[in-house]
């Protein structure tokens, strides 16, 4: 692979948990590999509890993997976890190491951590509270912020003593639109100006659509997809996404609607229907008039996105969402 930043190969992951007749095992992850570029943005996509957290943290240095290989930039991170830290930035899902800090001094902390002169890491600090407006913020004690705000707290922290790669474990969780933007403005100035990898847990579908290069899409531990949004999207080309909202739980019982009642996926009063144009059309012709109207209470007709993508590879009926 041309310019490779990150690869890992056949990793494996298992949690024993309990003891006794209650000794359980879960593998975490089940022979992951990956190739990461030098410079893109990287994601990890998969519902709560596929291996992604797993993964990261094997990355970081923080967790042993039973087995399997991970190199970064050249160095054998299973051998030399220690390496890690001084190759990646990493932003996890706890903030509670920084909590007792304030927004500041979590920031100047990791710059004089990260091997900086009190100076350039009290000039770091100001420049990125600066750049995501976390001024009015600084004198905080991050453990008393609201979740957003300690979460561009801690990626403010993150930034400083810049890396090569940053390794993202969902860091816009929580935040509103305007915190969002900062942090991809600040992914991107990074990434054009010094050629930074950023590796980015989500499962945030639209996030992921919108700032990725490439994912790889987990589910139960294994990798089972791994290409730009736009080629996993084109798995479901063709095809349209129409959610059907119900007033009760019981929808009309009609002749026009029993097809679709049979291939629905029902949630509550939410009939989802991945189908041809033609059929949506039909449809959305058929609950638009008479009895079935009265008892629409909404209806959304959308193209394509990597929820569909990851349901046609065989991923969990409930879905990528929480
Ligand atoms: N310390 C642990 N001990 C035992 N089992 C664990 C531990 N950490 C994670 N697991 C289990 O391993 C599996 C993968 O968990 P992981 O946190 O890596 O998933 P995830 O994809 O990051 O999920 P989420 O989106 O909820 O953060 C899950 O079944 C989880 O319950």
């Amino acid at each position: 692979m041309a310019d490779p930043c990150c690869t890992v190969r056949g990793l494996v992951k298992t949690y024993r948990t309990g003891r006794g007749t209650r000794a359980a095992e879960v593998r975490a992850n089940d022979a992951v590999s990956l190739d990461v570029r030098r410079g893109e943005i990287f994601g990890l996509l998969g519902p709560n509890g596929a291996g992604k957290s797993t993964l990261v943290r094997q990355l970081t240095g923080l967790l042993r993997p039973d087995t399997g290989a991970i190199d970064i930039l050249g160095h054998d991170i299973v051998r030399h976890p220690e390496r890690a830290s001084r190759l990646l930035g990493y932003l996890g899902q706890e903030s509670t190491a920084l909590d007792e800090l304030t927004v500041a001094l979590a920031a100047e902390t990791t710059g004089r951590l990260r091997g900086l002169p009190a100076r350039q890491a009290r000039a770091e600090r100001d420049a990125v509270l600066a750049e995501l407006g976390l001024e009015p913020l600084a004198g905080r004690p991050i453990g008393r912020l609201s979740g957003g705000q300690r979460r561009l707290a801690c990626f403010a922290a993150a930034l400083v003593g810049e890396r090569p790669l940053l390794v993202l474990d969902e860091p816009t969780t929580g935040m509103d639109p305007v915190a969002r933007r900062a942090v991809w403005a600040a992914v991107d100035r990074r990434r054009s100006q010094h050629g930074t990898t950023v590796l980015l847990v989500t499962h945030n579908v639209i996030e992921a659509e919108t700032v990725l290069d490439r994912v790889a899409v987990l589910d139960a531990g294994r990798v089972i997809a791994c290409d730009t949004p736009g080629q996993l999207k084109a798995l479901v080309d063709g095809r349209v996404r129409l959610d059907l909202v119900w007033r009760t739980e019981t929808a009309p019982d009609l002749p026009a609607l029993a097809a679709a009642a049979g291939r629905a996926q029902i949630s509550g009063r939410r009939w989802t229907l991945r189908t041809t144009p033609e059929e949506a059309r039909e449809l959305v012709a058929a609950v638009t008039s008479g009895p079935a109207f009265a008892a629409l209470d909404d209806f959304t007709l959308a193209t394509p996105s990597l929820e569909d993508a990851y349901l046609e590879l065989g991923g969990r009926q409930g879905g990528l969402a929480e």
